[in-house]
């Protein structure tokens, strides 16, 4: 990080001072331009004796100064050009010098006399050194340029390289992170999944996944609270299966689980959603109806419930013939708290079983 902000540092650092060879080269041709300007209004005077030509020359001697001070201070204190600027400006002053003699020559002579001043002027011996000396003070500037160039194309590949290093690893960084979160927040639903199982393991029967006869006792409590607060009334169906064992006993456990899988379902398919069904336990099984406004409903529903086995229960392609016993407790009628109703109710499906089976009773 620190190496890319270092590249690029360097690279708006060489940037100016490319810019600034530039603008001193601009300098140099400025002054050659400028001695070459003063030079033609001084021949132009020399030849015509018009002293139009005299701004020309004035005109290219100031900005031959100028282009001289503004090297003066643009050029490093180092730099070689230096000791050759020193020599242009002496060169130009004599230069300068020698056309301002000339041309006093030629405003003293009073008339148009070229031959008099031409042949006095050293000026075209100066300018040659002047522009030999400009020459080499350019080709400096000019390898200080493509130094300035070779430096700036270097910082840009390091800057390009730094970057796509840096984007590497600050992608590799983020695809790791996010790795990392994606693997924690698959653990902590893997434990919401298996805290979830267990819990409903805890209040499930395995074999037929309705409530367990831990949750009949819970369901029942907050029925009967309900109830009594409300002064409603609810029904508690106890039911065991008649001739389960022989099912065991002929074709084994296994189609006698299933069996019990089938009832479970037979059974939920004539209950209503706000009926509570589960297993008590063996072929057993308990039923809370807590909504209904007349015994008569009662009855209709253990109809229903033995009417399901009116035709043998078919389980893996065996026809099973099997009934149920039902015994039914009300409350406030036939009890005042749970255990008193589920002891009624277990009492009349009692009564059921001795009176032939396959039948129900109620709670006396
Ligand atoms: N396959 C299987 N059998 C079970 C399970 N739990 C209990 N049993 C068996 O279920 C049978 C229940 O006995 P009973 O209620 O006397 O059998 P039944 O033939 O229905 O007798 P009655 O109730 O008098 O009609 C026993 O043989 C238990 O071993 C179970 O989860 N799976």
């Amino acid at each position: 990080m620190a190496g890319l902000f270092v590249a690029m540092y360097q690279l708006v650092d060489y940037s100016e001072q490319k810019d600034l060879v530039d603008r001193q080269r601009y300098q140099v041709v400025t002054l050659g331009k400028a001695i070459t300007n003063a030079e033609s209004g001084q021949r132009g005077y020399l030849l015509t004796g018009h002293t139009l030509f005299l701004d020309a020359l004035e005109q290219g001697q100031a900005e031959a100064m100028k282009a001289i001070s503004l090297l003066e201070h643009d050029l490093d204190t180092s730099s070689a050009a230096r000791p050759l600027l020193a020599n242009i400006k002496q060169l130009v002053q004599q230069k300068f010098n020698a056309m301002d003699k000339s041309v006093q020559v030629q405003m003293h002579a009073g008339e148009y006399a070229p031959h008099l001043s031409l042949s006095r002027d050293r000026g075209r011996e100066l300018m040659k050194l002047i522009d030999g000396q400009l020459a080499q003070i350019d080709e400096q500037l000019l390898i200080k340029r493509q130094w300035f160039e070779q430096a700036i194309r270097n910082r840009i590949l390091a800057s390009v390289t730094v970057a796509i290093l840096l984007s590497i690893v600050i992608i590799s960084v983020l695809v790791f992170s996010y790795r990392s979160t994606t693997l924690l927040l698959e653990q902590v639903m893997e434990n919401q999944a298996v805290a979830k199982q267990l819990s409903h393991q805890a209040d499930h029967d395995l074999l037929t996944s309705l409530p367990n006869r831990r949750s009949v006792n819970v369901y029942l409590e907050s029925t009967y609270e309900m109830a009594r607060i409300g002064s409603k009334q609810f029904a508690v169906f106890f039911m065991d299966l008649d001739g389960f064992k022989r099912v065991n006993d002929a074709y084994g456990h296994d189609v006698g689980d299933a069996l019990l899988i089938e009832v479970a379902n037979m059974f939920k398919r004539v209950l209503r959603q706000s009926d509570f069904l589960a297993r008590q336990g063996g072929d057993e099984f308990v039923l809370v109806v807590s909504s209904y406004l007349h015994r008569l409903e009662l009855t209709q529903l253990a109809q229903r419930l033995i009417h399901l086995f009116a035709q043998p229960v078919v389980v893996r392609g065996i026809p099973l013939e099997i009934g149920v016993s039902i015994g039914i407790a009300e409350y406030p009628h036939h009890g005042k708290n749970v255990k008193q109703l589920l002891h009624v109710a277990d009492k009349a499906m009692y009564d059921s079983k001795k009176n032939g089976k396959n039948r129900f009773s109620f709670g006396e």
